[in-house]
């Protein structure tokens, strides 16, 4: 087995057959790897003694007893207790968490936001990260947070991990680096990564600045939708997810950990880097996914269908149907519905919906809803096509039409979610947006007939 250098010595499992650049595809496989050859044990998960004087230690994603248990086997240069001394709360004012609930802000209501511009400051991941709303509630580990990133500096010699919850991360801007315990991701606009609950990291700015999109998930992980009557293809296919192999490094530096803990940071000092898992196997890793390789399907007659057919990753609440949070794409696709209204109608939903724009335009929303914008149409309140998209659409000749460069999407929830302080005061919040809607004609007159 050959190895592969990565920055600051780090060392990465060689492509093997199955993998491709470093990722080995599938979604939630048991996966194995390693990193140096004959470091993961064969036929048992504790030896006695491990090869190369690892530690073997579990990571635990799901409680032992759930049916399907997610975890993995880490074998490492020392147990991850050696990377965790005492802990210091330390302040990170911009990342809130649910319930957080403030009385002199509205949350109530349609929100829509220019793209967040990038600081004078240098930020990096953890500096960088911005509470747009919460939802739920992070200590019954319910919910979900929306944050914008801003990031143009890379962590050196620090680490974080969230207990909170599972990161979903959607970049808008830049390349980024998440070298990671289990092995490193590289990723772009138009891929998404999930960064599971409990896995240490550090992330590095390949290309930069960076903005993006993050989706915290307090509650069970993320995974593929029930397909239904669609049956076994389309949408996100399995293979197309990619898990890094097994890399580590074996460095010896003052360094921090940070942690996320019931909605408050912590930090501790270890004179090592944490990123020492030489080999690992199990189906509780991080992932990346690119919405290219999605392939949406739809209405191929008439009407318009639910937001449902696009759900890219969906993540459980407990009530059967209902999500803790959908992850939904609109994406490039052929508009053929005949005799129909094409873009979404108007509605109310007691699910609400946070949207992003990656970029190029969005159907119901031809202005103002730009790449790097976001919107919050919340739990029941009324949205839908703003009057340009609804004219256009009325009187549209309804030939095969490509929407073409176009990427949006949706963190879809269960849950009301609440405007940080942030979102509603300091971030770029478009006064006017309801306005959108306020030139919709009266057309009827009481005659019969299509007006
Ligand atoms: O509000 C939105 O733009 C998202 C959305 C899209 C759609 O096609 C149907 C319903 C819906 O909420
Ligand atoms: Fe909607």
């Amino acid at each position: 087995m050959t190895r592969h250098s990565l920055p600051h010595g780090m060392i990465r499992a060689a492509t093997t057959l199955g993998t491709c650049e470093g990722y080995m595809p599938g979604f939630g496989n048991d996966f194995e790897t390693e990193a140096l050859p004959g470091a993961l044990p064969q036929g048992q998960n504790s030896p006695q003694k491990c090869n190369y004087g690892l530690y073997a230690e579990q990571l635990s994603g799901s409680a032992f007893t759930r049916p399907q248990p997610e975890r993995t086997w880490c074998y490492r240069i020392r147990p991850s207790v050696k990377h965790t001394a005492r802990f210091d709360r330390i302040d990170l004012p911009h990342w809130k968490s649910a319930p957080h609930v403030l009385p002199d802000v509205i949350s109530l209501g349609q929100y829509r936001w220019d793209p967040v511009p990038h600081a004078d400051q240098p930020l990096t991941w953890i500096t960088g990260m911005r509470t747009v709303t919460t939802a739920g509630d992070v200590n019954t580990q319910t919910g979900m947070a929306a944050h914008v990133y801003l990031v143009t500096r890379s962590m050196e010699d620090s680490y974080f991990y969230s207990a909170d919850g599972e990161l979903l991360v959607v970049p808008q801007e830049g390349r980024l680096r998440f070298c990671t315990e289990l092995g490193v991701i590289d990723l772009e606009p138009k891929e998404i990564a999930i960064l599971p609950r409990g896995l240490v990291y550090r992330v590095e700015v390949l290309e930069g600045p960076c903005r993006g999109f993050v989706c915290e998930n307090y509650g069970v992980p993320f995974t593929l939708p029930h397909r239904g009557p669609i049956g076994a293809n389309c949408l996100a296919n399995p293979r197309d997810f990619k898990t890094p192999v097994a890399a580590f490094e074996d460095r010896e530096t003052a360094s921090e950990v940070i942690l996320k803990w019931c909605g408050q940071f912590h930090r501790t000092r270890i004179g090592q880097s944490p990123l020492d898992v030489v080999a690992w196997h199990g189906n509780y890793a991080p992932f990346k996914y690119d919405l290219r390789s999605y392939s949406p399907v739809g209405a191929i007659l008439f009407d318009h269908p639910d937001p449902s057919i696009f759900t890219v990753l969906t993540a459980p609440s407990g009530l059967e149907g209902t999500a803790n949070i959908d992850f939904v794409l609109f994406r490039e696709r052929w508009m053929v519905a005949e005799h129909s209204f094409r873009p979404p109608w108007y509605h109310k939903n007691v699910m609400s919906e946070l949207m992003g724009n990656i970029y190029g335009i969005y159907d119901a929303k031809p202005k103002g809803f730009v790449p790097g914008g976001m919107s919050l149409h919340n739990c029941m309140l009324p949205h839908g096509p703003d009057r340009t998209a609804f004219e256009g659409a009325s009187n549209a000749e309804l030939k095969p039409e490509k929407l073409d460069e176009t990427m949006s999407f949706m963190f879809e929830t269960r849950f009301p979610q609440h405007l940080t302080e942030w979102a509603a005061k300091s971030a770029p919040l478009q006064e006017d947006y309801i306005d959108c809607w306020d030139s919709l004609a009266k057309k009827f007159d009481g005659t019969p007939g299509v007006k």
